[in-house]
């Protein structure tokens, strides 16, 4: 072993814990990792026909003219993505409608339905295409759909019984989104109302490599089947110690790996979030600059979900030759996608995992272990084109203490928009037969919040208002549609569209390490003494007046890819807004409106706290974004119920 490779430098980088590591430290120090399993594997092929899906064809086929409904499992990389849409698309099955593929996630939906097209040797928008949320590649001519599974719940909120359809594949089921919890109910009843109507069928497939097939099961009235086969093995191996630091187990193993593999084995690292994944970034190039092996280079790619999609997208093609591709990403990568070249996962344990309080109201991100399914969907990365190894900086003993499987999104999530969507299709969610029932509580938040916000006449009766069904037809947080359908009445429609399309895309800001000095000073210019709202709107504008947007974004470290898609999404709302008849007007420079208009649609986020917490959280928030002034109360009452909770006057 060449351990000179780490010491070809003095420089010292600084990783998130403020700690600087000499690269000399490195030197001498590797986890030592112990095999834990060899998946077994069948030898590399690369055609489509050998994966082990292709096997089972005639046995889906058949199975489906007997069922209406499949539950599915089988290995990660097995084919059932990517290949059992295409055994569909010629079949009986698919006759009278499109066949649509949910994906918990937009990343997947669109490389997915990129690859599938690509084999069928079409172009994405003709026989496959794909919808996410603001972006529709698809046309009549689209047979196979992938879409995530907000956006056909979405569709569902038109069509209750899905006509469009005649196949609905449910993928990462495992992944117990709050959408694919209510599309399994919405399917299911779309069958069974489709077949009493005497309509043509509808036929339901679920899948997932790790999903609980039992509850599934139970619940579907279905029984599960078992698709065998692996196309390449993956060797497993996990730390034979504990790692304290496993940001730092992560950059040992990346360069162990780099040291001891062939260049062309990329690597494919697990990380909790933006910073930690920024960070580490920064520090693979620096270490990788001095201490190249040979001719060869690293290209660093980062994937989580504040990146644009364009960005996201780049690691999905090919480096040049001697180069190793490293990509660090967050869960977003954990399940169905393939990043060609991976060979070796580096999977740091842990995941960010958002839940909501019932008792505050809020929404709280926390780092947690991931779950033993979670750990093995992160394996199945690798050995995907070709075999490959999983580095888990976690001992064996550690993974045994991890959930199986990780809480459904159902049971911690903020169920406010849900349970819009499920009002508008004339459904309460207390009364529907979900997988998993949602607390109670978080549900009376929900009704407490959407009569706050005017889309129900009460929380305790929830019967949906005009309002409410006007707000349902963005595809946006309720608030945000509350704020859109209240602007008008301000006279600051054009402002809001603004708003509102900058709120719904990822972070505008670019705020590089190494000059965040640079960049704070940048996005001071355009900050608001009114709050951060109106500084995202001040930019927007500005943004929007320039002629050299590029030049003036990199000047100004502001994102441009992320402000063109505001721009998009902006577009798109002005045509739902357009189509809903809602009037177009600007207040100019005249911002007071804005701030008028936003308590509309904010004030509903926090009218779920207890009343005494309410009255001091109230009135900072109006402090905040209104003065405190009776004029605006005036103007604003109407929009808010319960206002009068808040002495405003002190
Ligand atoms: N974008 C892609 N680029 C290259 N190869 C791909 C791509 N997508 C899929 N493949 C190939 O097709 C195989 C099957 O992928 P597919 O997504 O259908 O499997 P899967 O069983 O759905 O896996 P998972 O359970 O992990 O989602 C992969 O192992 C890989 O060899």
């Amino acid at each position: 072993m060449d351990s000179k490779y780490f010491i070809s430098g003095k420089s010292t980088i600084t990783v998130p814990s403020k700690r600087k590591i000499k690269l000399n430290d490195l030197t001498d120090q590797k986890c030592l990792y112990l095999q834990t399993k060899q998946l077994s594997g069948c030898s590399i092929e690369e055609e489509r026909k050998k994966l082990p899906v292709f096997n089972c064809r005639d046995r889906i086929l058949k199975e489906l003219e007997t069922n209406d409904t499949l539950l599915i499992m089988g290995e990660t990389g097995s084919g059932k993505t990517t290949q059992i849409p295409q055994f569909l698309l010629y079949s009986a099955h698919a006759r009278n409608g499109v066949i649509a593929v949910t994906q918990p996630r937009r990343v997947a939906a669109i490389t997915i339905a990129k690859r599938v097209a690509q084999e069928l040797s079409t172009t994405v928008g003709d026989i496959v295409g794909y919808t996410v949320r603001f972006e529709d590649m698809t046309s009549h001519k689209t047979r196979i759909r992938f879409l995530t599974d907000g956006v056909l719940l979405r569709e569902a909120i038109c069509d209750r019984l899905l006509r469009k359809y005649s196949i609905i594949m449910l993928d990462e089921a495992h992944e117990r989104t709050v959408n694919t919890d209510v599309l399994l109910g919405i399917v299911k009843e779309a069958q069974h109302k489709r077949c009493i109507q005497k309509l043509p069928g509808l036929k339901l497939i679920i899948t997932s490599a790790t999903m609980d097939i039992d509850h599934f099961g139970k619940y579907l009235n279905v029984r599960g089947m078992y698709l065998e086969g692996r196309t390449h093995s993956v060797r497993v191996l996990n730390t034979k110690e504990h790692q304290a630091d496993y940001m730092h187990a992560v950059l040992v193993t990346v360069f162990e790996v780099h040291r001891t593999t062939p260049i062309n084995h990329d690597i494919l690292i697990f990380l909790t979030g933006k910073e930690e994944i920024e960070v580490l970034a920064q520090q693979i190039r620096q270490l990788a600059k001095i201490n190249s092996v040979g001719s060869s280079d690293v290209r660093v790619f980062t994937l989580y979900s504040q990146l644009a999609q364009g960005k996201q997208l780049e690691c999905f093609l090919p480096v040049p030759l001697n180069t190793r591709k490293i990509v660090i990403a967050t869960n977003i990568a954990e399940t169905s996608i393939t990043i060609p070249g991976i060979r070796c996962v580096i999977d740091c344990g842990f995941v960010k995992e958002k839940s909501y309080s019932p008792t505050s109201g809020l929404d709280i991100l926390q780092t947690v272990r991931i779950s033993k399914a979670q750990a093995w969907q992160r394996s199945g990365r690798a050995g995907r084109d070709a075999p490959g190894t999983c580095y888990r900086t976690y001992t064996k003993e550690e993974m045994l203490s991890f959930e199986n499987s990780a809480e459904p999104e159902i049971l911690r999530a903020n169920l406010t928009s849900t349970t819009l969507q499920l009002l508008a299709l004339g459904i309460n969610i207390q009364d529907f037969n979900l997988l998993d029932s949602p607390n109670v509580k978080c549900i009376s938040n929900a009704y407490t919040t959407l009569e706050n916000l005017g889309a129900i006449k009460s929380a305790k009766l929830p019967n949906i208002t005009s309002l409410g069904r006007l707000m349902s037809q963005f595809p946006l947080d309720p608030k945000y549609s509350k704020l859109l359908l209240s602007a008008p009445t301000f006279g600051c429609m054009e402002e809001m569209l603004s708003l509102v399309a900058v709120l719904s895309t990822e972070n505008i800001y670019v705020n590089p390490p190494d000059k965040m000095e640079l960049a704070t000073l940048a996005h001071a210019k355009f900050k608001s003494k009114y709050g951060d709202h109106l500084t995202l709107l001040n930019i927007y504008k500005c943004f929007e007046k320039t002629e050299k947007t590029k030049l003036w974004c990199h000047d100004n470290f502001l994102n441009i890819r992320n402000l063109i898609y505001a721009r998009n999404v902006r577009c798109q709302l002005l045509e739902i807004s357009t189509k809903l008849g809602l009037s177009f007007n600007s207040c100019g420079e005249n911002l007071d409106s804005v701030r008028k208009c936003l308590i509309t649609g904010l004030f509903g986020n926090i009218a779920v706290l207890q009343k005494d917490e309410m009255v001091l959280t109230g009135r900072n928030f109006l402090r905040q974004v209104v003065e405190i002034n009776s004029e605006w109360v005036e103007d604003v009452v109407p929009f808010i119920k319960d206002l009068s909770y808040i002495n405003i006057e002190k």
